[in-house]
């Protein structure tokens, strides 16, 4: 058993693989096997997370997620726990394997009662067996309230939550909770997971990370046996887009970085050239060896903030030798170069208002489409909002399939796409799809994303692919916010000068 964490890569598998795994293990192995090492791994973490727990409470659902439950009660009672199960289950009807649990939680001593005890405080712990990767888009009324009046008690406890599996009613390969089933408060008790034979994609993005809390996988020994990914939770770390830096390096070894973007004030009454610098910043302190900036304002001149920066009108730019930063704060204004942009950049990475203009125009998605055919790379950095006007849909349906969305984003525009939100989600037609392991909620204000898209040009620009540039720089971004100092206010242009 492992806890997770973004020091290393992770294979991710979805239902069906999953499914396929389970077959092939259980073929291999004598009957029950699988849902005894499942709940002797989640016994032995319920007594690592919760030693001093007075009570433990397990909520069993009808299938074989509260099979691995009622296994789990079995060994925590033989343990001398004092445990509880409420089991929604029907010997008649529940699966061999879970009727074979319950048997074995009867032998055992383990008392079952219609629901949780009253007096569960923050030291006891709740254990959430009641759906796994089974849930289905409907059921039957009478079971689905009983089994959501459980869940309702598990998200109201104040004690330690340890989720089976997944957290029930999570869709384990998209992240979104089934109607009905979404907490209806943040709970402030600790949570756990505990992914059985495969990590999921749904456990990382989404609703998943929040629903989750920390995640633990055990394999129960079948590691070896599992098919090929369907995904991949974080990057691996040589792919930093840190290159070794050579002693005969000079500033052109490291890529020119031009961002592109900054409506003016004398546009529309609304200064968005924050929002370039703040990229610009990003690509500078992410390793380019040389940062423009081509700022959309009319003719204004403005002092660079840093003197590193160079300013440049858009038609001065040298296209061929240069990684384009476009969109940034680029307003209306960025309407009128996209044209040029989208047919002379090498390499190019499209945000905010850049991705809007595509989003309305036709002509600029075809010019678009046309760089892949021209052997020009492209990086996409929707957030779901813009996802959403780039594939013509609603924001819930980008929401509730991310890695579909990213997917058909990427073959759509023939390009990678890094589609931002809890869980970023890289897509690249051809290679595995990238779910993000770091960040947090702090990097939820003004400006993150710019800092991200100068971050990613600059990996860009230092001969990464567009693929591993982008999910590198996003797991880079992410990690700089997970170390920030917990006193200390995240701010874009303080998030930028501290990345590395
Ligand atoms: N068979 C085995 O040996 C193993 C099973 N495992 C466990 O088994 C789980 C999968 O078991 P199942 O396929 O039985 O599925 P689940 O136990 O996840 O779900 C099926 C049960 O949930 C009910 N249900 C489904 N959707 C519902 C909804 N929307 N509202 C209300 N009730 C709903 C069904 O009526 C059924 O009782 C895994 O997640 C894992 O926990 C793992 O331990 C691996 C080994
Ligand atoms: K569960």
């Amino acid at each position: 058993m492992l806890q997770l964490s973004a020091a290393q890569p992770h294979a991710l598998h979805d239902v069906a693989a999953t499914r396929a795994l389970e077959a092939a293990a259980a073929a291999s192995l004598p009957a029950h096997t699988l849902m005894r090492r499942a709940g002797a791994a989640t016994a032995r973490l319920a007594l690592a997370l919760a030693p001093h727990a007075r009570q433990i409470w397990i909520a069993c659902g009808g299938g074989n997620n509260g099979g691995d439950g009622l296994e789990a009660a079995a060994r925590l009672q033989q343990a001398g726990k004092a445990v509880s199960v409420t089991w929604l289950g029907d010997p008649s009807t529940t699966p061999a394997d879970a009727r074979a649990a319950w048997q074995r939680a009867l032998a055992a001593g383990v008392p079952f009662t219609p629901g949780p005890p009253a007096d569960l405080g923050p030291h006891d712990l709740c254990i959430d067996a009641l759906l796994g990767i089974g849930l289905r888009a409907t059921s039957q009324r009478g079971a689905a309230h009983e089994l959501r009046a459980l869940l309702a008690a598990l998200h109201a406890s104040p004690a330690t939550l340890l989720a089976v599996d997944l957290p029930s009613g999570l869709d384990a390969d998209t992240g979104q909770y089934a109607p009905g089933f979404a907490p209806d408060a943040p709970s402030r008790a600790a949570r756990h997971t505990l992914s059985l034979l495969t990590l999921k994609p749904g456990l990382f993005t989404g609703q998943g990370r929040d629903a989750c809390g920390s995640v633990w996988l055990d394999d129960l020994g079948c590691g070896a046996l599992a098919p090929a990914a369907t995904a991949q939770l974080g990057t691996q770390q040589q792919a930093d887009g840190r290159q070794a830096q050579r002693h005969a390096s000079h500033k052109g070894s490291f890529g020119d970085v031009a961002v592109i973007g900054g409506e003016g004030l004398s546009a529309r009454g609304m200064g968005m050239t924050g929002a370039a610098w703040l990229a610009a910043s990003a690509a500078l302190h992410g390793g380019a060896g040389r940062v423009m900036v081509a700022l959309l304002d009319e003719g204004t001149t403005l002092a660079p903030p840093w003197p590193e920066l160079m300013l440049r009108r858009v038609h001065a730019l040298d296209w061929p030798q240069l990684t384009a930063v476009c969109g940034c704060g680029g307003g209306e204004a960025v309407r009128a170069v996209l044209p040029e942009v989208l047919a002379r950049a090498a390499r190019l990475v499209l945000d905010a208002d850049g991705l809007n203009a595509v989003a309305g125009d036709s002509a600029l998605a075809a010019a678009l489409r046309a760089r892949a055919d021209a052997g020009l790379s492209t990086i996409l950095t929707p957030h779901p909002l813009e996802a959403a006007r780039l594939l013509h849909c609603t924001t819930a349906e980008v929401q509730a399939d991310r890695l579909a969305a990213a997917r058909a984003l990427a073959e759509r525009h023939a390009c990678t796409v890094v589609l931002k939100g809890s869980g970023s989600v890289t897509a690249t037609a051809g290679e595995r799809t990238i779910v993000n392991f770091t960040g947090n909620a702090r990097l939820a204000t003004g400006g993150t994303g710019d800092v991200l898209a100068g971050l990613i040009g600059a990996r860009l620009a230092a001969g990464l692919s567009p693929h591993a540039a982008a999910s590198s720089a996003v797991q880079a971004h992410g990690a700089a916010a997970d170390q920030w100092p917990a006193h200390q206010a995240l701010t874009a242009s303080a998030l930028a000068a501290a990345l590395q």
